[in-house]
């Protein structure tokens, strides 16, 4: 029922009449109601995202573009939309979800966020072509840029971490695999990659998304080594190719701009191509010779401190590091260094992992250290 203001002429007073709504009237009123909830609850989520971008990331770039659209969800924002307003006849302000209640990191906040957003921007896409054939054309768009920001972010954030993350652990066969993991990413370990030569592929799946899920639990990246398709299969973060394996430039348009793709190198051409190909990372060996990639003869300290002086990208000096000798490797000039043995066959892969990250961080003490911190507290961002 609406009310109007009419004027008596016989009392000289303001009547108020209620008189029902037409039936087109009524469904106005609900659509505007549904936008009106839905331009809330979008501006809401993109808020929540936008103050991670900018305080947490300090990222003016993430920051502006959640800002942006959040103004141009206001200017939908309009009087009639926010007149139609019920918030004490909407069932909805009542309910939470559960989950709601139990966030445990900035990264499930993140997704939930999105999602409300994708959501909502969803909403308003297929109510706003009622209201106006604009809005749900822009909403559509606006909604592809969400998708676009949290790829984004997401990409940035692995990035970040594979910046600050100086150990790299290379699996080998086991079947202890995921106990020993565990316990390198109890000691601060944030990078692993899944490395098994043979195995049929159903176990090799298996293998990776129970590993892809240990890791994502502790906040480490995990990367698939060789295999683009199952890393693909798995969301791992990204793959590790050497110098025989598929094209970084093939890789990339399977992987997009966001996952990581390592290359190994044993000399400056492949350094320097490795780069130019587009590589997030390189692996820099074998440094010593070792079992676990036998025949293949060491590129020696040299090419560790030529990688030193000339790579511009984060690079793992890898072959026959063990607790003895990584402080030589760290002399000729690494500062992250990736190791199979030295972790996978430890009595305590804990402790181990403890003692190479305090060797590579009293070496190079990393200006920002909450990924010290993180993996204390799994599952952190
Ligand atoms: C970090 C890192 N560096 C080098 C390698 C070796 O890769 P590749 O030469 O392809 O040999 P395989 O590991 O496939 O035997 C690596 N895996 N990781
Ligand atoms: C997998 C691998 N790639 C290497 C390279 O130089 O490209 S050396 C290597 C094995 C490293 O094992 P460990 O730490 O047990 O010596
Ligand atoms: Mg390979």
């Amino acid at each position: 029922m609406k009310r109007t203001d009419c004027y008596d002429l016989n009392t000289n007073g303001i009547v108020v009449m209620v008189e029902p709504y037409s039936q087109r009237e009524q469904r106005n009123l609900v659509i505007y109601r549904i936008l009106d909830a839905n331009l809330d609850r979008a501006r809401e989520g993109l808020r929540i995202i936008e103050e991670w971008c900018r305080f947490g990331l300090n990222n003016a770039q993430l920051t502006g573009e959640c800002k942006g659209m959040r103004q141009e969800l206001a200017s939908w924002h309009t009087a009639d939309l926010r007149s139609a307003r019920d918030t004490l006849g909407d069932p909805g302000t009542e309910l939470t979800h559960p989950q709601e209640e139990q966030r445990t990191s900035i990264k499930s906040l993140l997704q939930a966020n999105f999602c409300r957003v994708q959501e909502a921007m969803r909403v308003l896409e297929e109510y706003g072509k009622l209201y106006n054939p604009n809005m749900g054309k822009a909403l559509k768009q606006m909604r592809y840029r969400v998708y676009t920001l949290e790829s984004n972010l997401m990409g940035y954030q692995r990035h970040q971490l594979l910046l600050r993350s100086h150990l790299y652990l290379v699996t080998s066969p086991t079947d202890k695999l995921l106990e020993i993991v565990e316990a390198a990413l109890k000691g601060g370990l944030t990078l692993v990659q899944y490395r098994d030569k043979n195995v049929d592929d159903a176990v090799r799946l298996q293998q990776a998304q129970k590993l892809r899920q240990l890791c994502h639990n502790y906040n480490a990246i995990f990367i698939i080594n060789d295999r683009v398709d199952i890393a693909l299969a798995v969301d791992a973060d990204g793959v590790h190719l050497g110098q025989q394996d598929m094209p970084i430039a093939v890789a990339r348009q399977w992987l997009g701009p966001h996952r990581i793709i390592g290359r190994s190198t044993t000399n400056a051409d492949e350094m320097q191509r490795a780069i130019k190909e587009g590589a997030d990372y390189i692996g820099v060996g074998p440094v010593y010779e070792t079992p676990t990639k036998e025949g293949k003869p060491a590129a020696g300290l040299e090419y560790v401190s030529y990688v030193a002086k000339n790579c511009s990208i984060p690079w793992f000096a890898i072959g026959g590091i063990d607790p003895n000798n990584i402080n030589d490797v760290i002399d000729a000039g690494a500062k992250r260094v990736a190791v199979v043995r030295g972790i996978m066959q430890a009595e305590q892969p804990t402790l181990v992992t403890q003692y190479f990250l305090s060797q590579l961080n009293r070496i190079q003490p990393d200006p920002d250290h909450s990924y010290v911190e993180s993996n204390y507290y799994p599952d952190q961002w």
